[in-house]
C-alpha cells in the first residue's frame, strides 16, 4: 500500500478536528469562529506572503527564502482549513489543477463561462 501524502494526512486531521473542542485544537477553534474568521486569517496570511515576497525581491539570502516558504505554507494551511470547513476535499483542487495542466493560462481564461 502506498504511503499517504502529507496533504491526505492533513485532510484527515482537518476532518477529525470537526469533532474536537476549540480549547484543545487551533483548527477546531477556527471552525467554531466560522467562515468570517477563517477568511480573515487567509487575508492576513496573504498579506504576509506579499510582504515576504517583496523582501525576497531585494535579497538572495536563505533566510528570506525560508521566510517566504513559511508564509506561503501558512496561507496554504489556512486555505485547506477553509476547504475542510466547507466540506471540500483538497483532492478537488488537485483534480482542478490536473484539468488545467498543459492548458495555456490565456486559453483557459477564454474558455471560462464568465469571460
Ligand atoms: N499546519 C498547521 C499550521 N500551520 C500554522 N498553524 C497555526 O496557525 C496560526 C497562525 O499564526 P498567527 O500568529 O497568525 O495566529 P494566532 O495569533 O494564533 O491567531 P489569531 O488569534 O491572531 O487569529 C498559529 O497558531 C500556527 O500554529 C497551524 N496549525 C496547525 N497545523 C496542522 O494542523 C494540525 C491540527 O492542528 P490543531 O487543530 O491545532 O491540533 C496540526 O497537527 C498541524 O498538522
Amino acid at each position: 500500500m502506498s504511503e499517504k501524502s502529507i496533504l491526505e494526512q492533513l485532510d484527515a486531521v482537518l476532518e477529525a478536528r470537526k469533532a474536537e473542542s476549540a480549547d484543545s485544537s487551533y483548527v477546531a477553534s477556527l471552525y467554531a469562529k466560522g467562515t468570517e474568521k477563517i477568511l480573515k486569517k487567509i487575508q492576513e496570511e496573504a498579506l504576509e506572503v506579499a510582504m515576504a515576497a517583496k523582501d525576497h525581491d531585494h535579497s538572495t539570502s536563505d533566510e528570506d527564502k525560508e521566510h517566504l516558504i513559511y508564509e506561503v505554507t501558512d496561507l496554504w494551511f489556512h486555505s485547506l482549513v477553509l476547504l475542510a470547513h466547507k466540506n471540500v476535499n483538497s483532492d478537488a483542487i488537485m483534480t482542478e489543477l490536473q484539468r488545467r495542466f498543459g492548458l495555456s493560462g490565456h486559453d483557459e481564461k477564454a474558455s471560462r463561462s464568465d469571460s
